[in-house]
């Protein structure tokens, strides 16, 4: 049984068609990457999934469940989490307390026990620091825990960002772009950190790159997407050999 199943979706801005008749499914565990010129879609796509559109046309399923137009928040306590293409870390807290923002959306307590900070919340509170500082200890970022977010290098913010959307337990992780920016050493590290965590998080992993050496790399199945539409879909030697995707993007857009 898959785990995400996007049925025919379409989605239209105004007069322009950015997804057109988009189907594919993610199976358990499954690591795929979804790759397409610029402006094919693929952002698109992530926020139909995420509840950020709701889709023009056609359904997604997760877990069985159609969850196509659903609210962002709904989404998000099914099981799907999500790292967006710039950076969005918060400044002025350390890397521990961007975890905990990600623990939070789970909290159980309402706001009124935390402004009075009531048993209960500090119960959770505390609670939820040791599953933070678990966390970063599985994803060997503990050392970091106190230093401030936005002054780590890059590659270990880009890293953290995975962390924080690992905070709310999702079955489903989604990446857009995680190497953007990267050199070739840190896009290496986030290589062996995507694939450490697709195994310690028992995760299914849909990820959006330009980075070929990533994809290639690591991506049992890739999906390729060019205006709108499915164009190929299989194994990293057989996408590399289709001459639909040399035209439409690798050709072009290459830039590992
Ligand atoms: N909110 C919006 N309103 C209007 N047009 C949009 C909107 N969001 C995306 N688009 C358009 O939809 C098309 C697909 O955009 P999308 O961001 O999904 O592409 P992408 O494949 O993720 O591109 P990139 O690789 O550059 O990030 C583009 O033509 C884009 O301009």
């Amino acid at each position: 049984m898959s785990i995400l199943s996007l049925n025919s979706v379409v989605k239209r801005f105004g007069g322009l068609t950015a997804v057109n008749k988009f189907s594919a499914e993610l199976q358990p565990g499954e690591l795929c990457a979804l790759i397409g010129p610029n402006g094919s879609g693929k952002t698109t796509i992530f926020n139909i999934i995420t509840g950020v559109y709701a889709p023009t046309n056609g359904k997604v399923f997760f877990d069985d469940r159609d969850i196509s137009g659903k609210k962002p928040n709904e989404i998000a306590n099914l099981g799907i989490s999500r790292t967006f293409q710039n950076i969005r870390l918060f400044k002025g807290l350390n890397v521990l307390e961007n975890v905990m923002v990600g623990h939070h959306l789970r909290l159980k307590s309402d706001p009124i026990s935390a402004i009075l900070q009531l048993p209960g919340y500090m119960a959770e509170d505390r609670k939820m620091h040791t599953e933070a500082y678990e966390l970063l200890e599985s994803v060997n970022l503990s050392h970091l825990a106190d230093k401030q977010a936005t002054a780590l290098p890059y590659g270990q913010q880009r890293k953290l960002e995975i962390a924080r959307a690992l905070a709310t337990h999702p079955k489903l992780l989604l990446l857009d772009e995680p190497a953007a920016g990267m050199n070739p050493q840190e896009a290496e590290e986030l290589m062996e950190f995507i694939l450490h965590i697709l195994k310690t998080f028992d995760l299914t992993i849909f990820l959006i790159e330009h980075q070929m050496r990533v994809v290639m790399g690591i991506c049992p199945r890739i999906i390729v997407i060019d205006h709108g539409e499915q164009i190929a879909e299989g194994a990293p030697e057989l996408i590399q050999n289709n001459p639909r995707v040399i035209e439409a993007y690798l050709g072009v857009t290459e830039n590992a």
